[in-house]
């Protein structure tokens, strides 16, 4: 098994450039990341090309935060700073080199957000498919996100379906599929065709992945039994140092 750091949680500490020497120090195969932007792409590009990682995905912009904003795409009346943030995370993935790109649903609900929603992750599909990016979409929990647009998986197979598009595919947090549906062996190999991205956390103090109600030794031999070719994404919160919360990366390497 494969690990990419996920650095909107691990060595938080650090700039983006140097979590990402901290990363491949660590023995990581891959990087992720949550919101980039504030960082030059030329220097993260840097990080990436002295490591030789790659950035498998980032998220767009979420809005005003301090208004409670956690994304766009699914707001009605706000699809162009929803289409200015797709913009924006597609040509920042694209000058790093990043395949991923994660869309924000935000917090709405009802027929309206959804047929929003559809139709920005059209234009994202569209747009990303000229730099070869896959668009991804992430079903949040309820505990942590309440009200996001975007909570189970089948939601997003549906929406998939129905935007219709190769390169839209599902993120498949083990942590928030676990809180909102469980069974998450039958839902892995059932969704393995949509499945875009994989993350992981201990459930429910996502924290390290060694405890909890989630045994990933069981998960990552199932995931490797299905021939899953990609590292998973550890985005987890460490409890303390990042470095000192690694001891399940050799244990679960060999799962
Ligand atoms: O919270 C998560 O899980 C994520 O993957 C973030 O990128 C989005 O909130
Ligand atoms: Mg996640």
């Amino acid at each position: 098994m494969q690990f990419s750091a996920n650095l909107g949680f691990l060595w938080k500490e650090l700039s983006l450039p140097d979590a990402i020497l901290a990363a491949k120090n660590a023995g990581f195969a891959a990087v992720e990341c949550h919101w980039p932007y504030d960082v030059p792409a030329e220097k993260v590009k840097a990080a990436l090309q002295e490591t030789g990682l790659k950035m498998l995905g980032l998220n767009t912009r979420r809005g005003d935060t301090s208004a409670g904003d956690n994304g766009l795409a699914a707001i009605p009346g706000r699809v162009s700073e929803a289409r200015a943030a797709i913009e924006e995370a597609i040509a920042y993935a694209s000058e790093i080199g990043t395949p991923n790109v994660h869309v924000m649903a935000g917090f709405a609900q009802g027929d309206e957000a959804r047929a929003t929603f559809l139709d920005n992750l059209h234009y994202a599909c569209e747009l990303a498919a000229q730099s070869n990016i896959t668009i991804l979409i992430e079903p949040l929990n309820h505990y942590d996100a309440p009200g996001y647009f975007l909570s189970t998986t089948q939601q997003a197979s549906d929406l998939i379906a129905l935007v219709g598009k190769t390169n839209l595919k599902l993120m498949f947090d083990c942590y928030h599929v676990q809180l909102m549906e469980g069974d998450l062996s039958h839902r892995l190999e059932k969704l393995m065709p949509l499945i875009g991205h994989i993350q992981f956390a201990s459930v429910p103090d996502r924290s390290a992945p060694d405890h909890g109600e989630v045994n990933y030794e069981y998960i990552f031999k199932l995931l490797n039994s299905l021939s899953y070719p990609k590292p998973l994404g550890a985005e987890y919160k460490p409890s303390g140092d990042t470095s000192a919360s690694l001891g399940w990366m050799s244990a679960l390497k060999h799962a």
